[in-house]
């Protein structure tokens, strides 16, 4: 039976947001009630890159769990904090820590930040995440920029626009092929020269795994074969309902490992070599970033 809503009662098919457009706006005008900062600038931090939150000045911080909604994180390397702050004079919001699936979120209330975002009026969103190295010319350390992205749980319906659409948020079918700003990557990449990185930066295909387990050889081959050149358990849904807000969005990828491509590898993916990477290229990560939002 149809319900108030729109959702459909008797599919039991989870399909929508369970937070509206006016949801969206009284938890964004609740956030803004209690901060100073109004930013234009998202950024949201992946596995142990959440240490950029200590470079912004003027700090305002909100807990997660004070926020209506909003998932609370459950994992290390995600202490779960909205800070605001500015970073090289600009005003920022900055997640320090994000919601997956794997933890058990659907994938609708992980991307209700972003929403919140949005309705702050947040027009630019800088995603950062761990992830593996697929492509076997990367090295452990190297700084992805994402071009792309393959949306491997889309392929079963598991996306953050599946429901009822609110075009205030966005159209029913937006494109997907642009997802990742042409001018922030070609922005990230000379910086990342300017400042001598241009060794370990690197261009490169993002996959969106659902997790929690880190992946087979042979899902590692599939993913080569399909043209993956890093892999993780994050970021696309935010990206997708980032875009089809409006934001001009990029995606940044720390290589924190190798995925393993051959059957008889002793190596084994782990999170604590994941935190352990995140926090040796921190500096760097940091660096990057902030010098882009200065030159924005
Ligand atoms: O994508 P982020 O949040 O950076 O985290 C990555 O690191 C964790 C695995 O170590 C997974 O959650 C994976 O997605
Ligand atoms: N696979 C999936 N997610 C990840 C990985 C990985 O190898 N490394 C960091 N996040």
């Amino acid at each position: 039976m149809p319900m108030e809503n729109g959702y459909n009662e008797v599919s039991g098919v989870v399909n929508g947001s369970k937070y509206s457009y006016e949801d969206v706006q009284r938890i964004a005008q609740s956030v803004l009630d209690r901060v100073k900062c109004r930013p234009h600038i998202g950024i949201i931090c992946g596995s142990g890159l959440g240490g950029l939150a200590e470079v912004l000045g003027d700090k305002e911080i909100i807990q997660y769990e004070d926020i209506e909604g909003f998932p609370v994180s459950t994992v290390p390397g995600h202490a779960g904090r909205l800070v605001f702050g500015s970073l090289q004079g600009k005003q920022v919001v900055l997640m320090q820590g994000r919601a997956h699936l794997y933890e058990g979120y659907d994938v609708h209330k992980i991307i209700l930040p972003v929403r919140v975002m949005k309705l702050m009026e947040v027009r630019i969103l800088f995603v950062t995440n761990a992830a593996g190295g697929i492509n076997q010319d990367f090295n452990v350390g190297d700084i992805m920029i994402i071009k792309d992205h393959f949306n491997m749980p889309g392929f079963a319906a598991v996306n953050p626009l599946v429901g009822p659409n609110d075009d205030r948020f966005g159209p029913r079918f937006p494109p997907a092929s642009q997802c990742y700003s042409y001018r922030l990557r070609k922005l990230i990449q000379e910086t990342g020269e300017k400042l001598g990185m241009k060794d370990f930066i690197q261009n490169g295909v993002y996959c969106f795994l659902g997790g929690p387990s880190f992946e087979t050889v042979t899902e590692c081959r599939f993913l080569k074969v399909a043209g993956v050149d890093a892999t993780g358990m994050s970021t696309v849904p935010e990206v997708l309902v980032a875009n089809h807000c409006g934001m001009e969005v990029c995606g940044i990828s720390l290589i924190t490992n190798k995925c393993v491509m051959d059957y008889d590898s002793k190596q084994v993916a782990n999170h604590e070599e994941v935190l352990e990477t995140g926090e040796k290229r921190a500096k760097d990560m940091q660096q990057l970033i902030s010098t882009v939002v200065a030159d924005l």
